[in-house]
């Protein structure tokens, strides 16, 4: 249940625990990040609701915004964003709540970059804004740490590739390089938009055994972050 403190709904029980957000490109290797963390007890991983962007009561928004963004990125975005939303609300029995993107990337990231390439109506860009504005006003989503897993996009590329989603046929290179461009000025340059948490940096184009190794290294870092 969501109550309200401070002018901002919160959700009850949720102040104490943490929340670690996992961001990267397309393919960067985030849901094989969060899969070995599941098996560290304390914490409880939300995976993007990707099935859900790619099955919403028989359509496939996901798969029509890549085959015609103008028409289709508001529908996807706006269910992307709803969907979120639902899962930084939900309840976790775990004291760790580790995620696969958030809310805000979801906006500073692939909004922007529909807009931005001029694949997005204006019209449409104002009513997604207004809406997240409105939700980070009025609820309480709160972040401790963002892990950052930084690639190349010739590496995303590669293992977008290996993947084979049938959606995610058509992206091209230009894609993955907009999508870096965008998290680079957001995470590291720290120069587009506010960041809601301290940010951990991963170098993520090794192989599994080395990034693996990575996550080792830096588990103290995750599994301690905690808001002030
Ligand atoms: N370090 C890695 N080296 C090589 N391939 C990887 C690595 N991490 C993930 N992969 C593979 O790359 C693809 C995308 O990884 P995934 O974890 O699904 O990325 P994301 O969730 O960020 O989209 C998958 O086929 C996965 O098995
Ligand atoms: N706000 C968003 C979030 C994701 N997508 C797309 C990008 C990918 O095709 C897919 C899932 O991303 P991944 O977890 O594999 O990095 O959803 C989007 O268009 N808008």
């Amino acid at each position: 249940m969501l109550s309200p403190s401070q002018g901002k709904l919160v959700r009850n029980g949720e102040e104490r625990k943490s929340v670690i957000c996992i961001e990267g490109n397309i393919a960067s290797g985030k849901t094989t990040c969060l899969e070995y963390f599941s098996k560290t007890s304390n914490i409880e991983v939300l995976t993007e609701p990707v099935s859900k962007w790619r099955n919403v009561q028989g359509h496939n928004p996901l798969a029509l915004m890549y085959q015609d963004p103008e028409r289709w990125g508001l529908t996807l975005q706006t269910y992307v964003q709803l969907t979120m939303l639902d899962r930084h609300l939900s309840t976790v029995a775990a004291p760790v709540r580790m995620m696969e993107r958030s809310i805000y990337s979801a906006k500073y990231i692939f909004v922007e970059n529909l807009y931005k390439s001029g694949k997005m109506p204006e019209v449409d860009f104002a009513v997604l804004s207004e809406w997240f504005e409105w939700i980070v006003k009025n609820i309480a989503i709160p972040v401790d740490l963002i892990v950052y897993l930084q690639t190349t996009p010739q590496t995303c590329y590669e293992r977008l590739k290996q993947r084979c989603r049938e959606e995610e046929r058509v992206i091209p290179m230009e894609y993955l390089e907009a999508i870096h461009n965008l998290y680079e000025d957001w995470l590291i340059k720290q120069t587009s938009f506010k960041v809601p948490a301290p940010v951990l940096v991963i170098s993520a184009d090794d192989d599994l055994q080395k990034m693996l190794h990575q996550y080792e290294e830096n588990r103290e870092r995750i599994l301690t972050a905690r808001r002030a």
